[in-house]
C-alpha cells in the first residue's frame, strides 16, 4: 500500500512519526511539504521521498493523507485530482473542510473521506474519527489511522464537535498541565522537577481512567478523601464554574469548525 502524505506540519509529521514508528517501511511513504529546505530536512529524518511537487507525490498512492491549512485544500485538490490513480482515496486531516467541498474539487469517482485525528499521533496515541459517504469501504484508511492510535467511525454531522473534542482535545490538557506546573513552580518546586511530575501525573491519571470500568466523575470521588484536600480543590474549580468554562471553550471550537466550512 503505497501512502502519500501532503503537507508535513505540525500534525503531518506527528502522523509521519507515527506511521514509521509502526513498522510503516518508509519505502511505502511519499510526501511533500513546504520550502523546499523543510522538505529536504524531513526526507532526511525519516528516510523517506520529500518533495514540494503535490501531484508527483500522488502519482502511484492508494491513500493520500492531506494535512495542509484548511484554506490551501481545495486548491491542493485540485491540483492533484488529474494525476490521481483511479482508485484512490483522499483523507483530508483538515478542520471543517466538509466532505461535499472535497468531492467538488475531485475527480468523479474518487474517495473522499474526512479524517479528525490528533497530535498524539506521533506517540501512536492518536483518537481519529472517520466520515465518508454512505457505503464507503473504509477497511483500508481505518488500518492506516489504527497504526497510530484508536479509530472509530462517525456521522459527518459530528466531525466539528469531534475536531473541538478530539483534534483540539489535547491542547486543553496541555492548557492544564502548563497551569499545574505553574502553579508548583511558583510555589517553590524546581521547574524541571515540577515537569516531571505534573507530565507524569497526567499520564497516570489517563492511563488510569482509561482501564478503569468508572468513569471520570466516579474516579474523582474515589480522589476525594473526605475532609482532604481534594475536596478543597474541586470546590476551588467549582466556584470558578470551570466545567462551564470548558463547556464554553468545545462550543467556541467547534462553531470555529462551523465557521471553516466557508474558507
Ligand atoms: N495541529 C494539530 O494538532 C491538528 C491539525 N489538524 C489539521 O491539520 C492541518 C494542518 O495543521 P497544522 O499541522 O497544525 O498546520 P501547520 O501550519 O503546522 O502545517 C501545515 C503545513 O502544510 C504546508 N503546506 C501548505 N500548503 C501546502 C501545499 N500546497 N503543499 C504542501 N504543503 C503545504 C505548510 O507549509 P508553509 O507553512 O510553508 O505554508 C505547513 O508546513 C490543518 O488542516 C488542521 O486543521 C487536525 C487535527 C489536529
Ligand atoms: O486548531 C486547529 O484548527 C486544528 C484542528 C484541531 C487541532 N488543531
Amino acid at each position: 500500500m503505497d501512502i502519500a502524505l501532503l503537507g508535513v506540519g505540525h500534525l503531518g509529521e506527528a502522523v509521519l512519526a507515527g506511521l514509521i514508528d509502526s513498522g510503516l517501511p518508509p519505502a511505502q511513504i511519499w510526501a511533500t511539504a513546504l520550502p523546499a529546505e523543510r522538505a529536504a530536512e524531513l526526507a532526511d529524518t525519516y528516510g523517506i521521498e520529500v518533495g514540494t511537487d503535490n501531484p508527483s507525490a500522488v502519482a502511484e498512492a492508494d491513500i493520500v493523507l492531506v494535512a495542509v491549512p484548511p484554506v490551501a485544500v481545495g486548491p491542493l485538490l485540485s491540483a492533484i485530482g488529474p494525476s490521481l490513480e483511479p482508485d484512490a482515496i483522499v483523507v483530508s486531516l483538515a478542520a471543517g473542510v466538509p466532505l461535499a467541498k472535497l468531492t467538488d474539487r475531485l475527480p468523479k469517482g474518487i474517495t473522499a473521506v474526512r479524517a479528525m485525528t490528533n497530535i498524539a499521533a506521533r506517540a501512536r496515541q492518536a483518537a481519529t474519527a472517520l466520515a465518508a459517504p454512505e457505503g464507503t469501504d473504509l477497511t483500508e484508511v481505518e488500518d492506516l489511522f489504527d497504526r497510530i492510535g484508536v479509530t472509530v467511525i462517525a456521522e459527518e454531522s459530528m466531525m466539528d464537535l469531534i475536531t473541538a473534542v478530539g483534534g483540539s482535545g489535547p491542547a486543553f490538557l496541555y492548557y492544564l498541565a502548563d497551569a499545574m506546573t505553574n502553579a508548583a513552580v511558583d510555589g517553590g518546586m524546581e521547574p524541571v522537577a515540577a515537569r516531571v511530575l505534573v507530565d507524569q501525573m497526567l499520564v497516570g491519571a489517563c492511563l488510569h481512567l482509561q482501564d478503569s470500568d468508572a468513569g471520570p466523575s466516579a474516579l474523582l470521588e474515589q480522589i476525594a478523601t473526605p475532609g482532604g484536600t481534594t475536596e478543597a480543590a474541586l470546590a476551588s474549580l467549582d466556584a470558578s464554574n470551570v466545567d462551564d468554562a470548558i463547556r464554553a471553550a468545545v462550543a467556541a471550537a467547534t462553531g470555529r469548525g462551523g465557521e471553516l466550512h466557508e474558507s
